[in-house]
């Protein structure tokens, strides 16, 4: 099993019985390595640069687009719309402590118009006295607006579809009707000295026209932020890009976005609107929400770390990610997904021969993420039939065997013919380089004399059988 495997169960289990970890060294620092010099001096990795790599990341790019971006995490309240979402006001408050002290910019909570124990959550909230700005999240509507500001939040989040779609079948009101009750609202909440954004739920599917014209109108009347929202997450990059482009030319204030991810797409979608000028972006730990939800924040970390490690380190306490994912999966009882992101159980784990060498002389040849920026292990699984002797030979420096690498090698060749039948363990990957070590140590064997191990390895098995037997 992979190390940061979460078992059957929502927190992760880890289970290292099977891998090597891999010393989190700086090339040719302490690492171990495959010609055997430790410590030894590597050239460094040569960073792509534009001149002979178009495409390769820049940090200068994405600090002069993405100069100052803001996290809304909304777990507390797009994620509270997840299926199997039921926030108790103690898990509320252990969510909300875990996200300010993670360094998130906001925190938006759901509607204090739901039910009394939404307000009365929010209130509590309120008073934690926490870094991140607490916002709530309402209709476009004077009665949720007053509900929402004698909360003590920090700000309210105002929505109202505007495709044709929610026009007709949702809340039944025209663009002139929206317009006029958007402005009732934005003016109410500021007169209460708060920050007030303005959405327009669905925002693909509504007309152009009217979406800038009401996004110009808030803007002038002083609207802090406009929100755009893939409610149903049917939008791409290039559409993404598009719609925040010409935004940003039409309006002042910031612009935020909250995008689905009906089709995969909110991450992505998220670093293109990043590009393109937003300055807000929506997350849910886990990406939990309506449907398969929104943009993960661990996700959004994930490829705004690749693009600017140093810059995202410093804003974000990165080795906290773990431990809210852990917290929010448990309280929705689901497990991290496999394929997640930083977290997903896999996640720090080589396991070809050729990757194993290489990572082992140097982590940055098949890793974008530095696990130790977030508190996690990487690891090098052996013992399978991709297994090659280089990954063998640091399990033997680590077991503090003395073998030569043609020995090493002929050991390699047992475990591949072993792992051809079934997968070995790091326990029985262990105890064949004991039985091969102390078998040349002995003479009893030598290199390429397979009967010789064999006789060798049947012989350690039935000792132990043996032991088992009469403890
Ligand atoms: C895309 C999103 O995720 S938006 C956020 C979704 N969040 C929520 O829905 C919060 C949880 N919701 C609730 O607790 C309830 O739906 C409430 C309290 C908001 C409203 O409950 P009810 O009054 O019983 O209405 P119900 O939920 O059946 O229908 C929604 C009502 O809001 C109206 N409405 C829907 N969207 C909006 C909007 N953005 N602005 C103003 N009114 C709206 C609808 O017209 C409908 O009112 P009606 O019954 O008078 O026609
Ligand atoms: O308020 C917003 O911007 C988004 C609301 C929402 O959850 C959505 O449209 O999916
Ligand atoms: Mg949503």
């Amino acid at each position: 099993m992979c190390p940061h495997a979460n078992a059957d169960s929502a927190p992760a289990q880890v289970d290292k019985a099977d891998m090597v970890q891999v010393p989190l060294a700086q090339p040719g620092v302490n690492g171990v390595h495959a010609n055997g010099k430790r410590g030894s001096t590597r050239r460094a990795v040569p960073n792509l640069d534009e001149k002979r790599n178009p495409y390769a990341p820049r940090a200068a790019d994405f600090l002069s687009n993405i100069s100052n971006f803001n996290i809304i995490e909304s777990t507390l309240r797009e994620g509270e719309q997840f299926a199997n979402a039921f926030f108790d006001t103690k898990t509320k408050i252990a969510i909300a402590k875990a996200l300010d002290a993670f360094g998130v910019e906001y925190i938006e909570l759901t509607s204090p118009a739901a039910s009394e124990q939404s307000r009365a959550d929010c209130e509590a909230i309120c008073k934690l006295g926490l870094k991140a700005k607490i916002l709530t999240h309402i209709r476009c509507h004077m009665d949720d607006a007053r509900i929402a500001v004698e909360t003590g939040v920090d700000g309210v989040d105002v929505v109202i579809g505007t495709s044709s779609f929610l026009r007709e079948f949702s809340h039944g009101k025209d663009m002139a009707y929206i317009t006029k009750t958007a402005i009732e609202v934005i003016e109410y909440v500021k007169s209460k000295g708060i920050e007030v954004r303005f959405s327009s739920e669905d925002s693909f599917r509504s007309d152009l026209v009217d979406l800038l014209s009401i996004y110009q109108t808030v803007d002038k009347i002083g609207v802090n932020r406009v929100g755009i929202a893939d409610t149903v997450g049917c939008a791409n990059p290039r559409q993404v890009y598009d719609l925040v482009r010409t935004l940003r030319g039409v309006v002042a204030c910031d612009i935020e976005i909250h995008l689905h991810n009906d089709t995969g797409m909110a991450i992505a979608n998220a670093y293109t609107a990043l590009e393109a000028g937003a300055t807000h972006i929506d997350t849910s730990v886990l990406g939990i929400g309506e449907r398969v939800g929104i943009t993960p924040l661990g996700g959004l970390v994930a490829c705004l770390y690749a693009a600017n490690p140093e810059y995202v380190k410093s804003k974000y306490n990165l080795p906290m990610l773990r431990e809210i994912e852990n917290l929010v999966a448990e309280a929705v009882e689901v497990n991290i997904p496999f394929m997640n992101p930083i977290t997903g159980y896999c996640a720090f784990t080589h396991k070809a021969g050729i990757h194993a060498k290489a990572i082992l002389n140097n982590p940055s040849t098949y890793e974008i993420l530095k696990p130790e920026d977030f508190g996690l292990t990487r690891y090098v699984s052996i013992g399978h039939r991709l297994t090659g002797w280089n990954a063998v030979k640091s399990r033997v420096e680590q077991l503090g065997l003395k073998l030569t690498d043609a020995e090493i090698k002929d050991a390699t060749n047992k475990i591949k013919e072993l792992a051809d039948v079934r997968t070995q363990s790091m326990d029985d990957v262990d105890s064949l380089l004991r039985v091969y070590h102390s078998g040349i140590q002995s003479g009893e064997l030598a290199v390429g004399q397979k009967e010789a191990l064999d006789a060798l390895l049947k012989k350690h098995r039935e000792q132990s059988a043996t032991r088992d037997g009469s403890d």
